[in-house]
């Protein structure tokens, strides 16, 4: 600030007492030096986030771990537990990486490291990606015999590009043309349909993804031809988010209490006869009970997508709960009927059982679970990381069946495990059961055994009581799909060299997402 700014010449003023204050503030918190008392503020402001390492995929499909470890992450050092990266480097200190013991192709950082402007991470190669958040994509375990996969809710999709990395690593050297592994990526919200497609792009696995743009996947016909062969859906629709890191963190204010207003104080009680001066404390912090009290009974809701529900009470917190445990349920169950499907993962970032284990008992019991022989997938099948995590299912929300509860994944912010909060579960079925399908078909039928079909002609579905909806091109042509992006960067010019400027423009404003 200029010498005659006001601001400077008021603090100018005052330096001698805003000194000796910051002196007092750094005794009292026995911090030894401005340093440390720096380092106590700063993990006091980054909340709960502060808990948790920057977590860092690396995507498989263009580097390799040992690549970024000689690039990116060149001169860190390498240890081996969430609390070794937490801790604080000390200043000139390298930073920290661990090598996830749990998840394949996963670092966490030291926090407060600005990767952003990397060249690996505009170029999408590490993806920023919590650690819980590579649960689903991994206990799925696609394997290019499992056919075809869904991913049912995929903005921003950071699961979708995992999912595709994993079956990129697992492709066949010779593979029949048209034959190889797809991955329908499904996203109802058209903006955030832009954003799936656009890291779809950048994580170079456009060739096998197709994004089922601004489509609701419950209105999926699981019947359509172009699915006969999928065989594994990740599901991870909208939720509570009441696990994600960060939501109610707030950075605590100390504003110094003035002698003035501590001595007189301005509360009416005070000058009603109480008049001690501690007597104002008193009143503020009844207050500031009353306000905490006053801001459990009408609390914001934040759901994972950042929409915000007032929420008045426990009832109210409730039937938000149950409405969207009901909408989990509904895209599980239809996921449930594709023909060939033998895997299927439902995940949240909640915490709470309603939308965790309640729907998984209800998957279970259903209809349509009972006819098609689904069930839960064990501890004991899943991919190592998963059957080796420690954090597992409430007991009591699976109503005392210790099978399921052990085979439900869970963590939470404050773990010591350094991931957000997070939920996911498997189910599987061998097949056998298909004979036994239903065997009046997908579709409603009135009582003469006619298919119910809207005035278009199109047959109403069991699972969703709607009209099948046609699919966008996109989903059913093939190269239309890859013509979508391609037609815009083909405009006026040669394809080759068009399509590589527009990569290079798009690597270059890529802001990354978060997950
Ligand atoms: C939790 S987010 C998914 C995050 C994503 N799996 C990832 O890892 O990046 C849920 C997404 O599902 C979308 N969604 C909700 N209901 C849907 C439906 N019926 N069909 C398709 N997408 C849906 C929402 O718009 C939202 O983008």
């Amino acid at each position: 600030l200029p010498k005659t700014h006001g601001l400077r010449v008021t603090i100018e003023k005052h330096k001698a007492r805003l000194t000796s204050e910051l002196t007092r503030a750094r005794l009292r918190r026995k911090a030894s030096s401005m340093e440390i008392l720096k380092e106590q503020i700063d993990r006091a402001a980054a909340g709960e986030e502060a808990e948790i390492p920057r977590w860092v995929r690396i995507n498989t499909i263009k580097t390799t771990v040992e690549e970024q470890l000689s690039t990116t992450f060149k001169g860190y050092e390498h240890v081996t537990t969430v609390d070794e990266v937490l801790a604080q480097p000390a200043s000139g200190k390298r930073c920290r990486i661990l090598i996830d013991p749990h998840i394949p192709n996963l670092v966490g950082i030291t926090q407060g490291i600005d990767l952003s402007k990397t060249e690996a991470y505009r170029s999408g190669k590490i993806i920023f990606q919590d650690k819980a958040s590579c649960f689903p994509a991994y206990l799925l375990d696609p394997h290019p015999e499992d056919g075809d996969v869904v991913d049912g809710c995929a903005a921003p999709g950071n699961k979708t590009t995992h999912l595709a990395a994993i079956c990129h690593a697992r492709r066949p050297d010779f593979e029949r043309e048209g034959a190889s592994q797809k991955i329908f990526a499904f996203e109802m919200d058209k903006r955030r349909s832009e954003t799936l497609t656009k890291m779809v792009k950048i994580a170079g696995s456009q060739g096998w993804t197709r994004v089922g743009f601004g489509q609701d996947f419950c209105q999926v016909d699981p019947m359509g031809p172009q699915f006969e062969n999928v065989g594994s859906l990740l599901l991870d629709p909208s939720c509570s988010g009441s696990g994600i890191v960060g939501r109610d963190s707030m950075p605590e204010l100390h504003i110094p209490e003035s002698v003035t207003s501590s001595t007189a104080g301005p509360s009416k009680k005070q000058d009603k006869g109480k008049g001690k001066t501690g007597n104002y404390k008193d009143e503020k912090s009844k207050k500031r009970r009353l306000d905490d009290k006053e801001a459990a009974q009408s609390s914001v809701m934040i759901d994972d997508e950042g929409n915000e529900t007032i929420v008045n009470s426990e009832k109210d917190l409730e039937s938000r709960l149950q409405a969207l445990a009901g909408f989990q349920l509904k895209i599980v169950l239809h996921a449930l009927t594709f023909p060939a499907a033998k895997k299927v993962t439902y995940s949240t970032c909640s915490i709470h059982s309603q939308e965790n284990e309640h729907v998984v008992m209800k998957v279970l019991s259903s209809e349509i679970a009972q006819r098609r022989g689904w069930r839960i997938l064990k501890r004991s099948e899943q991919v190592r990381g998963m059957r080796e995590w420690p954090v597992r299912g409430l007991l009591e929300s699976c109503g005392g069946n210790a099978e399921v509860a052990d085979a439900c994944i869970r963590s939470y912010k404050s773990d010591g495990y350094g991931v957000m909060g997070f939920f996911v579960a498997g189910f599987v079925r061998d097949g056998s059961k298909d004979e036994a399908m239903d065997p009046d078909g997908p579709y409603m039928r009135d009582d003469d055994g006619r298919i119910v079909r809207d005035i278009t002609g199109m047959p109403y579905l069991k699972t969703t009581g709607r009209p099948v909806e046609l699919l966008p091109r996109d989903l059913t042509d093939d190269e239309e799909v890859d013509g979508d992006t391609r037609e815009d960067e083909s405009e006026g010019g040669d394809e080759d060299e068009d399509e590589e400027e527009e990569e290079s423009d798009e690597e270059e404003d890529w802001g990354g997402f978060e997950d």
